[in-house]
């Protein structure tokens, strides 16, 4: 019997000693940097010449390391390897499976700072931020092991007395797992390790901004007892191997976590049947957000303010879920529009492999550009209140900011900027602030901060998103305690981290013998 699931603590490095830990595991990692790693496809550890750089976004001149890079030759070695590997897989036990996974989450528990000291190097995230990331991707392999053994038992169904009938679940095949950069421990070990332990085979493309971190999962999972062939690590090209696997005929399913550009692209190419292919390819596509808190005027507004200002910049703004907008009654809008203000003052912004600082840079010259083209849009659009500078001389630093009195419909209020950058609307009452919330196209994420119970529940109904949190920030979902994905176009609803997530990668098997 395995111990009742319970989610994994969170690291306090007020703790004197917690923060000598992870120090000493970040210098560890610093002797380990600059490594080249190869792709590894049937356990085979395969070289190539074109390769991507992993840098740290806090620092550009430091090299993460570097990581071969597939082409399409590999990715199909690598179809066949996981499509030939699954005709054994498909039979293995449920607890042979699940125990995998669980000895792979003892595995990170017992180098959890060193797993926080690479996700550090290679996202750029705070040291509370690795640590979620980290322990997050432990409470998946201890969840998803948990509830593929409770599938396993199967569903009781009615026989007559004439027949006995059996209702189980089996594997799809070989799934193409595409993960982001932003929680790069994380998704990628959900996501790898939910179809794995489901008896499907795996093909791993990382996000080229974090391929190092995925490397080194791959080493838990063999140390773990993986067999070889079970998740392939195929770093390399989105629109290179990502198409060419998508597109490909023996491909069952693919699960994405990413943008929304990107997911609607590869949810159109799985769509078309391919020549040779035998199945409708199932899609997993949990995309972006344009997430809004809302703020009554019946409200604790200190605890308002401060869910704003954590639920935007925490990460610098970098999660799907994150508070990109805020929607205030107008009797307390200047008083927390303020008290905003006040508490994005006092964050402070840094190197985080070298300090505990509260935010560190954005990921890459990309994000940096982008997210300061929308400083000029936020100035016409809207007021800066605060922020609207960055530096990348170094790393790719950008202050937090905050833009008030912007338009519902304004582009700041409507697009992904992934950054930290806060837009503010101010809304005539609560109902108007709910149609607010619900105008963009996405789904993801909402806060409501009331202390009005008929309001409460009005959001409960009416605010249309897939995370819906009451009087707390609008991030941070928990595996096992708040199933995560959205609604519209933020992607299919698969709820990572729920009692239903790993049915996505199974096929419900009726049989019924006659006696
Ligand atoms: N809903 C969620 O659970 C969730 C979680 C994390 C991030 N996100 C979203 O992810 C985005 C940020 O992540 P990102 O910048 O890594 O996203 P992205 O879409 O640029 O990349 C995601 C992954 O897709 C790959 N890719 C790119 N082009 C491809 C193609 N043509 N075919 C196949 N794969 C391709 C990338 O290499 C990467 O591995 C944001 O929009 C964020 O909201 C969503
Ligand atoms: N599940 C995470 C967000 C994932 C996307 O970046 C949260 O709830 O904050």
């Amino acid at each position: 019997m395995v111990q009742p699931y319970r989610h994994e603590p969170f690291t306090d490095f007020t703790v004197e000693e917690n923060a000598k830990e992870l120090e000493a595991a970040l210098h560890q990692v610093e002797q380990e940097l600059g490594q080249d790693y190869p792709l590894i496809i049937g356990g085979e550890r395969i070289y190539t010449d074109d390769k991507i750089t992993s840098i740290n976004p806090n620092n550009k001149n430091e090299v993460i390391g570097t990581v071969s890079k597939a082409n399409k030759e590999l990715a199909e070695k690598a179809m066949k390897t996981a499509d030939e590997t699954f005709e054994w897989w498909r039979k293995s036990t449920p607890e042979m499976r699940a125990d995998i996974l669980f000895r792979a989450a003892a595995i990170v528990r017992r180098r959890k700072h060193e797993f926080n000291a690479w996700a550090i190097k290679e996202s750029g995230k705070a040291w509370k931020e690795a640590d979620g990331d980290v322990a997050e991707g432990i409470d998946f392999l201890e969840y998803y092991g948990r509830q593929m053994l409770e599938i396993a038992e199967g569903k009781e169904i009615n026989s007559r007395p004439v027949e006995n009938n059996r209702f189980s679940y089996i594997p799809l095949g070989v799934g193409l797992v595409i993960s982001p950069w932003n929680l790069l421990f994380a998704i990628m070990c959900g996501t790898a390790v939910s179809p794995m332990v489901t008896g499907n085979t795996v093909l791993l493309k990382p996000a080229s901004n974090s391929p190092v971190i995925a490397y080194k999962f791959m080493e838990v999972m063999e140390e773990a007892g993986m067999p070889s062939g079970v998740i392939n690590y195929i770093p390399g090209s989105g629109s290179e191997v990502g198409d060419y696997l998508v597109e490909h005929p023996r491909t069952r399913f693919v699960s994405f976590t990413g943008s929304r550009e990107v997911g609607v692209n590869i949810f159109e190419k799985a769509a078309k049947v391919q020549e040779g292919q035998k199945w409708l390819k199932r899609v997993v596509a949990e995309m972006g957000g344009k997430d809004t808190i809302v703020v009554d005027n019946e409200a604790d507004l200190e605890l308002a303010s401060q869910a704003i200002v954590q639920s935007a910049f925490d990460f610098s703004g970098q999660k799907c879920s994150s508070g990109s907008r805020a929607v205030i009654h107008q009797d307390v809008y200047d008083e927390v529009l303020d008290r905003i203000v006040e508490i994005t003052k006092g964050l402070d912004i840094g190197d985080t492999s070298k300090k505990n600082y509260y935010m560190g840079a954005v990921i890459d010259q990309g994000a940096y550009d982008k997210i300061m083209s929308y400083m000029d849009v936020g100035k016409k659009e809207g007021r800066l209140m605060i922020g609207g500078d960055g530096d990348d001389t170094n790393g790719y630093y950008i202050n937090p900011t905050v833009f008030a009195d912007l338009d519902p419909n304004s582009r700041m209020q409507q697009e992904e900027i992934f950054g930290p950058i806060v837009g503010i609307t101010k809304a005539k009452d609560f109902n108007e602030a709910i149609d607010i919330a619900n105008n963009t196209d996405y789904g993801l994420t909402g806060a409501v901060i009331s202390n009005n119970r008929n309001h409460l529940e009005i959001a409960r109904e009416d605010f249309h998103v897939g995370n819906l949190y009451f009087n707390r920030g609008c991030t941070a979902a928990i595996v096992g305690y708040h199933p995560f994905g959205g609604f519209d176009m933020s992607g299919t609803d698969s709820k990572a981290g729920g009692p239903d997530y790993l049915y996505n990668f199974l096929q419900g098997k009726t049989v019924s013998e006659m006696l």
